[in-house]
């Protein structure tokens, strides 16, 4: 199937559900959809669903809805693609991720804008792995428009809740946005020993997941713009008198922090979809593996340029 035969009508944003998040339950549902990409399925059919105004947006589950595929094993390059295919040019991905920071503290919502890449290499993790040769930039591995433009949106939504919680009877305290932070992508699935979590710290790493390499590098090959809304679930193994982290203290945040990304993801999809549409906030990706592809020689394979056409129609027609 080519990327136009698959064009579900005006799905220009798609949100990629990470921990916890498995449905954006809050939008109304409209059907499942399920591309096979030339690098296989996507974790879980993807759902279209639509906002209050009717604007559609694509839903897709990172480990899968019933959580069955690993960090090492999401397959990311299909992901992607699927999205890609749908006419999706803008991906929130939401994430559950470790603090390295005391100031980050479980519940608290990050958008961060570097990575450190600690995968171990497991991961197929480009689109051009074949004959046909490119290396994106990747020095700012997230939209930095759309960063910037949704730290706005979504500080907003802290401070509504922020507001929703002093005038209620719950005891918890409102959860902070922390901005220009720096993600450690480790592979897992196990979580990090100790020194690791120091040496993270040392290096300037703010929050710590499995999950935002590769997806964020193949976003840049599709010439998607990528943003992650990190929400922290725990201290990961750092602090010298406390316990380190287990999976089970990850559990007890995640739901409260699946509701704060619905509520995110409700309150910015409508205004993303209309700048998506409108361009400019998205210029910056569009165009920019152009000049990344090395030059077409006799020896690329037809084949390998076939798959390709399905993510970058426009250079490989
Ligand atoms: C459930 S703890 C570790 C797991 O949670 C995060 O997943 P995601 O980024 O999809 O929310 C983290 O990256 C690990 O994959
Ligand atoms: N401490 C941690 N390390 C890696 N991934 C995580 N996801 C949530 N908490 C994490």
């Amino acid at each position: 199937m080519s990327t136009s035969e698959a064009s579900s009508e005006n799905v220009l944003v798609g949100v990629i559900g990470g921990s916890g998040l498995y449905h954006l339950d809050n939008l109304n549902f409209i059907e499942h959809v399920n591309p096979e990409t030339p690098w296989g399925f996507p974790s879980s059919p993807i759902a279209i669903c639509a906002l209050p105004s009717g604007t559609r947006v694509a839903f897709l589950a990172r480990h899968g809805v019933g959580h069955s595929i690993t960090p090492s094993n999401v397959p990311a390059r299909a992901n992607i693609a699927a999205l890609k295919s749908l006419g999706v040019r803008a991906v929130l991905a939401f994430s559950a991720v470790g603090s390295l920071r005391e100031e980050i503290a479980p519940g608290d919502v990050v958008i961060p804008t570097q990575i450190i890449d600690r995968t171990k290499g497991v991961r197929p993790a480009s689109f051009f792995d074949s004959s046909v040769v490119a290396h994106a930039s990747f020095g700012d591995p997230f939209a930095n428009r759309l960063v910037r433009w949704l730290e706005a949106r979504v500080r907003t939504v802290l401070d509504e809740e922020a507001e929703r919680i002093k005038s209620s009877e719950e005891e918890r305290q409102p959860p902070k946005l922390h901005t220009d932070k720096c993600v450690v992508c480790m592979e897992g699935p196990q979580f990090s020993t100790r020194a690791e979590s120091q040496l993270y710290r040392a290096w300037g790493g703010d929050i710590i997941n499995m999950s935002v390499l590769p997806e964020a590098k193949l976003a840049r090959e599709a010439e998607l713009s990528y943003a992650l809304i990190a929400t922290a679930t725990d201290y990961d193994a750092w602090r010298p008198h406390e316990a380190s982290v287990t999976a089970a203290e990850v559990f007890k945040t995640l739901q409260t922090n699946a509701a704060i990304s619905r509520h995110v993801a409700a309150a910015v999809l409508e205004a993303l979809h209309e700048a998506a549409a409108d361009g400019e906030l998205l210029s910056e990706e569009t165009g920019s593996m152009r000049f990344s592809i090395m030059p077409r020689s006799g020896k690329q394979n037809e084949d390998d340029k076939k798959k390709l056409r399905y993510i970058l129609p426009e250079y490989f027609n």
